[in-house]
C-alpha cells in the first residue's frame, strides 16, 4: 500500500494540533512517529501523555524527530514513553523512524542520534531494519545505578515470589536505557504487571528500570518478557532483547548471535564482548492521521 508522503511542517507551526503522524509498532511495541525536523516544538511531557492518551495515536513510545545536531545525520530523535517520561534508547522505535526516513528513499542506511548518541540503521529487507545499537554499558554510573556494587552482572536485588523460585541477583546493563535482566527457568509463569512496577522503582535505579524475565532456551535461543519502564508490560522491547542477549553472552549461557523471541514476535542480536550490539527485526507500517486541535485544550489544565 503506497504510504502518503508524511507533510513536512513550515516553520511557522507552534503546535503539534493538526500535526501528521505516522502510527507504526516493531513487534507489537506500538509506535507513533512525528516529524518535527521543520520546526522548533519541543514535545513537552503533557503533551506526549494528550498524545498517548488521544484514542487513535496510543503508543507505548513517541518517536519525536527534530533537526539533525551532528553532520551526517539525518535527525535527533527524542524518545517519550506513554507516561511522558523520556528514554535514551528505543530499539523498536528506533526501526520505525529509520522505516520513516527511507521509506520514499533510495538510500538504504539512515543515522539518527539520541540522547544516547548515534544509531547507524540498515534497511536489509522489506520492512526489516538492522541497527547497531552501540556498545552496551556496565559501569554502575552509566546505567545508573543509586551506588556502587559488587558486580553489576548480579545486582543486589531479590524478590521471593510464592510458589515460584525467586527473581534474584540481575544483570545491570545500560543500551542507553537502564536494564535489570532476571534469569529465570520458566518466564511465562511469573505475574509480570504485579511484579514489575516495584522492581521498576526500586531505590537502586535513580532513574527507574527496565525489568526483564529471560529464559535461556539454549545458546541461541531466549524468551524474554519485559517491564518497561514508563510503558508497563510491552508485546516487545528492543533494547530489553539488546540487553538479555549481551547479559547471556556475559554469563557464558548463550553464542554471539542470539534470537531473542519476545511475545510479539523474534528479534536478532549479534554482539561480541568489547563491541557493539546490533539488533534486526521488522518495521510495520499501520495508519498515518492527524492529530485534533481539540487534543491539546487545556493540556495545561
Ligand atoms: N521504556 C524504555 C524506552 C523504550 C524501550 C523499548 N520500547 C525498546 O524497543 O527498546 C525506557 O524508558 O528506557
Amino acid at each position: 500500500m503506497p504510504v502518503p508522503t508524511l507533510t513536512l511542517l513550515d516553520s511557522q507551526l507552534n503546535t503539534l494540533a493538526n500535526l501528521p503522524f505516522l502510527k507504526m509498532n516493531g513487534l507489537g511495541n506500538e509506535i507513533v512517529v512525528l516529524d518535527l525536523r521543520h520546526t522548533s516544538h519541543i514535545v513537552t511531557a503533557d503533551e506526549a501523555r494528550a498524545i498517548a492518551g488521544f484514542a487513535r495515536a496510543g503508543f507505548d513510545q513517541l518517536m519525536v524527530l527534530h533537526a539533525p545536531r551532528s553532520e551526517g545525520t539525518d535527525a535527533f530523535v527524542r524518545i517519550y514513553n506513554n507516561d511522558g517520561s523520556e528514554a535514551g534508547a528505543c530499539g523498536n522505535g528506533t526501526r520505525c523512524v529509520a522505516w520513516a526516513i527511507l521509506r520514499n528513499s533510495d538510500r538504504d542506511t539512515a543515522t539518527v542520534e539520541t540522547a544516547a548518541g548515534l544509531l547507524v540503521c540498515q534497511r536489509v529487507g522489506d520492512d526489516v531494519f538492522s541497527v547497531d545499537m552501540g556498545a552496551p554499558r556496565f559501569d554502575w554510573q552509566d546505567i545508573p545505578l543509586a551506588h556502587d556494587v559488587a558486580d553489576t552482572n548480579a545486582l543486589p536485588l531479590r524478590r521471593d515470589v510464592p510458589g515460584l523460585p525467586a527473581l534474584d541477583a540481575p544483570a545491570g546493563v545500560s543500551m542507553g536505557n537502564p536494564h535489570a535482566v532476571f534469569f529465570v527457568a520458566d518466564a511465562a509463569a511469573y505475574d509480570l504487571p504485579a511484579i514489575g512496577p516495584g522492581l521498576e522503582h526500586d531505590p537502586l535505579f535513580p532513574e527507574r528500570a527496565n525489568i526483564s524475565l529471560a529464559q535461556v532456551v539454549d545458546r541461541q535461543h531466549i524468551l524474554l518478557r519485559v517491564w518497561e519502564r514508563g510503558a508497563g508490560e510491552t508485546r516487545a522491547c528492543g533494547s530489553g532483547a539488546c540487553a538479555a542477549a549481551v547479559a547471556a553472552i556475559r554469563r557464558g549461557l548463550a553464542d554471539e548471535r542470539v534470537e531473542v523471541q519476545l511475545p510479539g514476535g523474534s528479534l536478532i542480536i549479534d554482539y561480541r564482548e568489547g563491541g557493539t550490539v546490533r539488533m534486526t527485526g521488522p518495521a510495520e507500517f499501520e495508519w498515518r492521521d492527524s492529530l485534533p486541535p481539540s487534543l491539546f485544550q487545556d493540556t495545561a489544565a
